[in-house]
């Protein structure tokens, strides 16, 4: 396909977006009914269509319209390329541009600041709130595309041995500082998942900010562990991959572990899935995670459909249901345990404010370690805290915590 026919084919899919199709739908619909594209041409018209996504409304301004046509100028003119090199009319190309679009855009400079840095406005004023100063640089990192990183599985390897092991396939890493495991991809990304060690389980695809929750948390080997919100599993086997423990996985939604088994297989560690019914049977836990869902706002970059789409009311829903899985999960931590929160969130209600309204309900619990990391810190945002009964209180580093 030409750069030209890519653009048409984001155009269309975005247009379907802003109707109300969700992205990943859309993008796998249109690779079946073109099977002319080939996987190159399908990753570029994806990435097109997800730079759009995290700078919908600073492209749409760029491009005078919240349209498919609209943000694909807009894309092009942030990115200072001619638009009629793209907007051509010829076969399979965009219709060449019309007088008004034509018209200069307001430089962005002159933009509301949400606006230019696209921020939904909905959630702007709590945004604005929990990130006090770091708001616009955190929401400018949030426009751009996420690294990608590798967690290297240190039950088989170790950091350097993984990274030479895909270096002979070509996949370039460099070490990650967010922890000890994490390895940032640096060139041939897409190679990672028909490597050999990633089939040999050397190496897991993990943002390295969700790898310094997993480290945060307290493991012991031998240590009884529960993974209460375990989706595909990745906190579990970031636990996995520092000691060897006893580790088990529940979700509400169980189908969401349909992986978990495979990729555990792969990692070379044992994970016993309990349904609700297991649960009681299996306490008590000297470690139960809770890594609820939440807005995913500090993973804007990776589902940047979800900046768009959710509001208040999902903020809302979700406090409510994060506040009664801690409650449900709390009871299941034994005598000395710790009971784990996480989120990847950036908005303080599903955070700390979310933690302290725990601690107002169940007197005699409290903070042991509390980590809070932004897209600044190089990975996603993410919230987490260690919650002990009746225990002095520190900051993950050693410093104090206070609590309001
Ligand atoms: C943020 S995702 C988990 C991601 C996963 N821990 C990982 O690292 O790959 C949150 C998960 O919580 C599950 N969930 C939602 N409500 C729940 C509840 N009341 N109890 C347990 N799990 C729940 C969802 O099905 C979803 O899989």
């Amino acid at each position: 396909m030409t750069p030209s026919a890519r653009h048409a084919a984001a155009i269309c899919i975005l247009d379907d977006w802003l109707a109300g199709a969700p992205v990943e739908r859309l993008l796998t619909t249109w690779g079946r009914q073109n099977r002319y594209a080939g996987a190159k041409d399908r990753a570029a018209i994806r990435d097109l269509v997800f730079e759009v996504l995290r700078c919908r409304q600073s492209f749409a301004a760029l491009g005078g319209a919240d349209t498919g046509r609209g943000l694909v100028l807009g894309l092009l003119r942030s990115a200072g390329a001619d638009p009629d090199t793209v907007f051509t009319g010829e076969r399979h190309a965009p219709a060449p541009l019309t007088e008004r679009e034509r018209a200069a855009p307001p430089p962005l400079t002159d933009l509301p600041e949400e606006i230019a840095c696209d921020c939904p406005a909905d959630l702007a004023p709590v945004l604005r709130e929990s990130l006090g100063a770091d708001f616009r640089p955190v929401m400018e990192a949030l426009r751009r595309r996420a690294a990608v990183f590798l967690r290297a599985n240190l039950r088989r390897t170790t950091r350097d041995a993984a990274a030479a092991a895909l270096a002979e396939e070509g996949v370039e890493t460099r070490p990650h500082p967010l922890s000890p495991a994490a390895l940032e991809v640096t060139a041939n990304a897409r190679r990672v998942q028909q490597s050999r060690a990633y089939a040999e389980g050397l190496v897991e695809l993990q943002d390295a900010a969700s790898q310094a929750v997993a480290d945060l948390m307290p493991l012991a080997p031998g240590d009884r562990v529960l993974d209460y919100c375990a989706g595909g599993g990745g906190k579990t086997l970031a636990l996995a991959g520092r000691v060897a423990a006893r580790f088990h996985a529940h979700d509400a939604a169980p189908e969401r572990m349909r992986d978990l088994p495979v990729r555990a297989g792969r990692a070379g560690v044992e994970v016993t899935l309990l349904g609700a019914g297991g649960l009681a049977a299996a306490e008590p836990f000297d470690l139960v995670l809770c890594d609820v869902p939440c807005t995913g706002s500090g993973a804007w970059r990776r589902s940047p459909e979800a900046k768009w789409r959710t509001g208040p009311a999902d903020l809302a829903r979700l406090t409510e249901v994060q506040a009664q899985i801690l409650d449900r999960a709390a009871p299941l931590v034994g005598p000395g345990g710790a009971l784990g929160y996480a989120t990847c969130s950036l908005i303080g209600a599903e955070n700390a404010a979310q933690v302290a309204a725990f601690l107002a309900r169940h007197p005699g619990w409290t903070v042991a370690a509390e980590r809070r990391l932004t897209p600044l810190d190089g990975g996603d945002g993410f919230y987490a805290a260690v919650l002990r009964r009746g225990q002095a209180a520190v900051r993950a580093g050693g410093a104090p915590l206070t609590h309001g």
